[in-house]
């Protein structure tokens, strides 16, 4: 019999997570029926969304949920499923696990030996994804256009940079380090800023781009993007993707408003979800690994070793440790 080792929601999160919220605890799994799989995780993700997600969906008390797990199959009741396979499953934060196999993916069979396999959680799977989904459908972006992108050194916002480049764009980024806007400039933005130490968001907005943004990629919200609106040309185009900034407020954050923008500069303004895409997952995975294998699609992975550093990995990219993709290597 396996014991799995799991992290639970021990107390929702008021303002900022601590690690005393979660708790380690094991579960025994029972032997395997037929059909019926047993995984080893291998690499799990730790994702902005995980914060919002927990207090709509989860009660005190569950398995941290959302996280897509790249694991490895150590036994098989399953024809379908060989000993050894790679998948990624949403099946949370969780060291082993038992599935009937529905709820897999498994990798793209082209994916070379030589790439990692965490990849499927960063550039090769859901952020790069919403990267993809935001820029081409939602935002619609045309080559020669302006394209401006906040949180750009992490998992979603430097994929958004690069296929923006790709697309023939003037990239604008911003992150909250100098070592991650030299990150940027690296990987091929136009321009990038440190938000944390620019004298005036307004003004270092305005000298990246003086003749303002057609699309503008906003995974931050709150006041980065109240002020950013005011920078958009006419008929730009905004995929709201997120808004870390306001995820760990208790008390919501006030305007300034954004109607008046709106109005003169007719903009348009989209929210989504990346998960309602899943008609676009194929196409969009199979074109994300071609950029990669051909060398356009850089990517950087924040590994912390250990499932037992499950919360650290998530306190601190929330807090902005990491430059790309956060993973933990189980
Ligand atoms: N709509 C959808 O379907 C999806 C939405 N998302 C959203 O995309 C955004 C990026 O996610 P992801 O790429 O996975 O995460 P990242 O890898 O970008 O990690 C989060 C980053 O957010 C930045 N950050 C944290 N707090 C603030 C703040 N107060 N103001 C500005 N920046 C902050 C930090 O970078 P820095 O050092 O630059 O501050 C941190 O590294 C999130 O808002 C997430 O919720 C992600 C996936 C799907
Ligand atoms: C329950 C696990 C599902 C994993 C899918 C993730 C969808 C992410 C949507 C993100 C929203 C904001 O960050």
């Amino acid at each position: 019999m396996v014991t799995a080792k799991v992290w639970v929601l021990k107390k929702h999160f008021e303002g900022f997570p601590k690690p005393s919220d979660f708790e380690m605890k094991q579960v025994a799994l029972a032997n395997l029926k037929d059909g019926e799989l047993l995984l080893e995780s291998v690499f799990l993700s730790v994702d902005p969304y995980m914060r919002p997600y927990s207090k709509r969906d989860m009660k005190e008390g569950d398995v941290m949920i959302g996280t897509q797990v790249a694991s490895r199959i150590v036994e098989s009741k399953n024809p379908a499923f060989a000993v050894g396979t790679f998948v990624v499953a949403n099946r949370g934060w969780r060291t082993h696990f038992i599935s009937d196999g529905k709820d897999l993916n498994l990798l793209p069979a082209s994916w070379p030996e030589s790439l990692p396999k965490s990849l499927a959680l960063g550039t090769v799977g859901m952020p790069g994804l919403t990267a993809y989904v935001g820029l081409f459908e939602i935002c619609k972006m045309k080559p020669g256009e302006t394209v401006l992108v906040n949180a750009a050194a992490g998992a979603v916002g430097s994929v958004v940079g690069q296929l923006a480049k790709i697309g023939g764009c003037k990239v604008v980024g911003c992150a909250g380090s100098d070592s991650k806007v030299a990150y940027l400039k690296n990987i091929g933005f136009d321009e990038a800023f440190n938000y944390k130490t620019v004298a005036s968001l307004d003004e270092a907005l305005r000298k990246a781009s003086p003749d303002g943004y057609d699309c503008f990629f906003d995974n931050v919200g709150g006041e980065f993007a109240s002020i950013a609106i005011n920078h958009m040309k006419k008929f730009g185009r905004i995929a709201v993707c997120g808004a870390i900034s306001q995820y760990n407020d208790s008390v919501p954050q006030k305007g300034p408003y954004i109607q008046i923008p709106m109005i003169f500069n007719e903009l348009s303004m989209k929210g989504f979800i990346v998960s309602s895409w899943h008609n676009h997952r194929e196409e969009g995975v199979k074109a994300l690994l071609k950029w990669v294998l051909e060398g356009k699609l850089k990517y950087h992975e924040q590994v912390t070793e250990r499932f037992e550093n499950m919360p650290a990995a998530f306190i601190g990219m929330l807090k902005g440790e990491n430059l790309g993709k956060a993973v933990v290597k189980v």
